[in-house]
């Protein structure tokens, strides 16, 4: 070992061997010394935290030791409420809050949290794509409402540019939404789906309530995880799934909402396809996600000739 003498930079007597990790007073001098480029005083570092949370009291939630301060209301649906919210403190994150509603069954976000974790986690191809796809959640946990009363509270993060669900854009348009928009919904899920499919996953409730749209750039996110099981050799399920969607699409391309009956606006080769999906289950499981893909692919291009990007309007003004 190499023997050490430490000096007072300031003026040049012996420091003890302390101030090789931490700051020492000169004895001499007294100037305070330390080895360290980065050290934080501990009342600088207690300033700045204080400071920092300085937006806690504003924050009406609170969940895995964060505070979060409710912005918007997203919506609702059969358990729980969804808020747009920001992250108080040093760094401000939008997340989206899923509140339960008062009765709503114990630990149901929990699930939820621990199935989008598990997704999250796979390791399988297409993983570092998908996975950006998939909603991500931040924390679970309960937080007093504005009631008063322990809600279990589900932090998710915010996917940005999505506008709201189908099921609101039904409710926007108040008739059949032009089927060419229907293509590119109806391909952006099965996408998303025979990735989870290929995992062991199904989905279990694709309602048009759980899939959000992104309307500038054709995307749909799939939501509403928390009844998704895995299982490796349940094509049943699977097919199960690619059926709701292809009734989803039919409640999308109805022209009463709530009477999924076709429209006689959308063209016969996706029409045909459509009513098939959302009959043959059996035939469902048998094509896949990937082949019923390609399927409502061939039949747009049957229907409308090669793919073209057509802007999106969740709200109509016609
Ligand atoms: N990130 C989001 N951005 C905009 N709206 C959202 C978002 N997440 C959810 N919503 C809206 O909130 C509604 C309810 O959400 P969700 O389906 O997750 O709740 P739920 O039905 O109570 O829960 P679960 O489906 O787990 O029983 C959705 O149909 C959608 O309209």
């Amino acid at each position: 070992m190499t023997p050490l003498t430490l000096l007072c930079p300031q003026c040049g007597s012996p420091l003890p061997r302390q101030a090789l990790w931490r700051i020492v007073t000169c004895t001499y001098c007294g100037a305070d010394v330390t080895r360290s480029e980065d050290l934080v005083r501990a009342a600088d570092f207690h300033e700045a935290y204080l400071r920092s949370r300085a937006g806690d009291s504003a924050a009406d939630i609170a969940c895995g030791g964060q505070c979060y301060k409710t912005i918007a209301h997203l919506g609702a649906g059969g358990s729980a409420s969804l808020a747009l919210a920001e992250r108080s403190g040093a760094m401000p994150r939008r997340v989206v809050l899923k509140i339960a509603h008062a009765g709503a069954p114990a630990g149901q976000l929990a699930r939820e949290k621990a199935i989008l974790d598990q997704l999250q986690a796979d390791d399988v191809p297409g993983a570092a794509y998908f996975t950006q796809r998939l909603p991500q959640a931040v924390a679970v946990g309960s937080s007093a409402s504005p009631d008063g009363q322990q809600r279990e509270v589900l932090v998710l993060r915010h996917p940005t540019g999505f506008w709201g669900s189908l099921a609101d854009v039904r409710l926007a348009y108040g008739r059949a939404i032009d089927a060419r928009h229907a293509v590119w919904m109806w391909r952006r899920v099965l996408e998303v789906l025979a990735y989870v499919h290929a995992g062991g996953w199904s989905h279990g409730r694709l309602a048009p309530e759980h899939l959000l749209v992104h309307p500038a750039d054709h995307g749909v996110l799939i939501i509403g995880w928390s009844g998704a099981r895995r299982s490796r050799h349940d094509g049943g399920a699977q097919g199960r799934d690619l059926m709701q969607l292809a009734w989803a699409m039919r409640t999308m391309l109805a022209d009463a909402p709530g009477e999924p009956a076709i429209s006689r606006a959308t063209p016969p080769p996706l029409a045909r396809l459509l009513e098939r999906a959302s009959l043959d289950r059996a035939w469902c499981a048998a094509l896949g996600a990937e082949g019923m893909r390609q399927a409502v692919g061939r039949a747009a291009k049957e229907a409308f000739g090669p793919a073209r990007f057509i802007d999106f309007n969740p709200t109509p003004s016609n």
